[in-house]
């Protein structure tokens, strides 16, 4: 870590102190960044300082900063869940009531946003003293996994057990040479523990400068409401290793604690203790998650085959079955939106309106917080597919007319992917 004063413009840097180029712009590593409180407006006077966002930035991101900035969230009514001390996690939320798929769980600002790169213990202190004290209180209760031989600043501790990532440059106005990676730290969203199947999803909005959880599943009431902190598609042993490496805990999830999941004794961590069979339930899992992780690369979607009159009509529809009952095993259901709404548009294509209504029913479901306008768009649809939807049974159609005809020579494959690669609608959190 090269911490850098300039003493004049176009001569080196020679001391070990972050200058400050005045009050807000400080020179660090050759970089300069700005620390910048946002304020944002509140009509609630109890909530005034709920929206105090307290930010080390490129300043070339600072006009990319929604302007005006927008409204400070009005607190959920009545919100799902409760904050409640757990005998190994530290604090953990649970669901107060039954969550219905879909349905949004949670909203927070954050408090802290800063580059992923490692800074001097003063930047961290000197972000944490620019909140207002109340949000800087919050801030500071918040869970800190790290010594202060690892981190001497509690801020910084705070940063790397807690951080998110989220995007503040979606079109990339920032040159290449000068773009990081950004995280956020949450009063409340992080009071959230990890699973390697969790049931919430979380959606960063740059516009609202919010992030939201949003049930992935039917959550239960009294259920622990679990995000992941990793690729889920990861090995068991990787994401052990992750976890213990950056977070400090050994993952307890049944996926993870493979004894405690078939009702044997506490996991010990220790994989040559495993016997066969649970080594292979171990190799089970991870085979599931890889081809998860990968399917879309390895798989036809719709979009490639509804034309293709040469393939069988029930093909995508059987691979993404398939897949829906690997992620019901893996509890990857973040997966799941893009298999219901390419399961619907299948179905539609061949004119079944039972199975239709079925899959367009669970996409409107899952998308009402995580993507709106696609909940409007099948909500339109589900009233009358047959006269509101172009492709209404178009492939049915082709077929009848033209059967057998094919835009593909038989035999081929096709490799390119056909889903969006986030489908897991999933951040991750900041590596060391
Ligand atoms: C972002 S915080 C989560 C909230 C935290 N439990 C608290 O008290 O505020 C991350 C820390 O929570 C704990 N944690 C999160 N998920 C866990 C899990 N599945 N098992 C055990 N500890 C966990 C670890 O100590 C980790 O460093």
């Amino acid at each position: 870590m090269n911490i850098v004063e300039r003493e004049s413009p176009g001569k080196p840097p020679t001391t070990s102190r972050p200058y400050k180029i005045d009050n807000n712009n400080w020179v660090i590593n050759g970089r300069t960044y700005t620390m910048h409180t946002i304020i944002l407006p509140s009509s609630d006077p109890a909530h005034q300082e709920d929206g105090a966002i307290s930010c080390l930035l490129n300043p070339g991101l600072i006009p990319l900063l929604p302007n005006p900035p927008p409204q400070a969230h009005k607190p959920i009514e009545n919100p799902p869940f409760t904050v409640k001390y757990t005998k190994n996690k530290g604090a953990g939320q649970f669901a107060t009531r039954d969550i219905p798929a879909g349905a949004l769980v949670m909203v927070d600002h954050p408090a802290l946003i800063l580059p992923a790169g490692r800074f001097p213990s003063e930047v961290y202190d000197e972000l944490g003293k620019r909140l207002p004290e109340g949000r800087r209180k919050e801030l500071m209760a918040l869970s800190n996994c790290r010594s202060r031989e690892e981190c001497a600043s509690a801020v910084e501790g705070i940063v790397r057990t807690n951080a998110l990532q989220l995007e503040l440059d979606p079109r990339g106005k920032i040159v290449r040479e000068e773009r990081e990676v950004y995280g956020g730290v949450y009063p409340m969203v992080n009071r959230g523990n990890h699973s390697c199947g969790p049931n919430v999803g979380v959606l960063w909005n740059l516009a609202q400068l919010t992030l939201s959880l949003y049930a992935l599943r039917p959550i239960r009431e009294g259920e622990e409401i679990h995000k992941t902190y990793l690729d889920p598609a990861l090995p068991r042993a990787t994401r052990i290793a992750i976890l213990q490496k950056n977070y400090r805990f050994l993952c307890d999830c049944p996926w993870c604690n493979i004894r405690k999941a078939s009702g044997a004794v506490e996991v010990d961590g220790d994989d040559n203790q495993f016997t066969a069979a649970e080594l292979k339930l171990i190799a089970d899992s991870d085979q599931r998650r890889a081809a998860l992780g990968s399917w879309v690369s390895r798989h036809l979607g719709y979009r490639k085959w509804y034309a293709d009159l040469g393939r069988p009509d029930d093909l995508v529809i059987t691979s993404h079955l398939e897949a829906l009952a690997l992620i019901e095993q893996e509890g990857m259901h973040g997966l799941q939106p893009i298999f219901f709404e390419e399961l619907a548009m299948c179905y539609a294509s061949l004119g079944n309106l039972e199975e239709f209504k079925r899959w367009g029913e669970r996409v409107k479901a899952l998308a009402q917080a995580s993507d709106p306008p696609m909940a409007k768009k099948f909500e339109e649809w589900l009233v009358d597919p047959q006269k509101r939807m172009k492709k209404w049974a178009w492939r049915k159609r082709q077929r009848e007319s033209a059967p057998g005809k094919s835009k593909l020579k038989a035999g081929h494959v096709v490799v390119e992917p056909v889903f969006p690669v986030d489908a897991f609608h999933m951040l991750f959190q900041f590596p060391d």
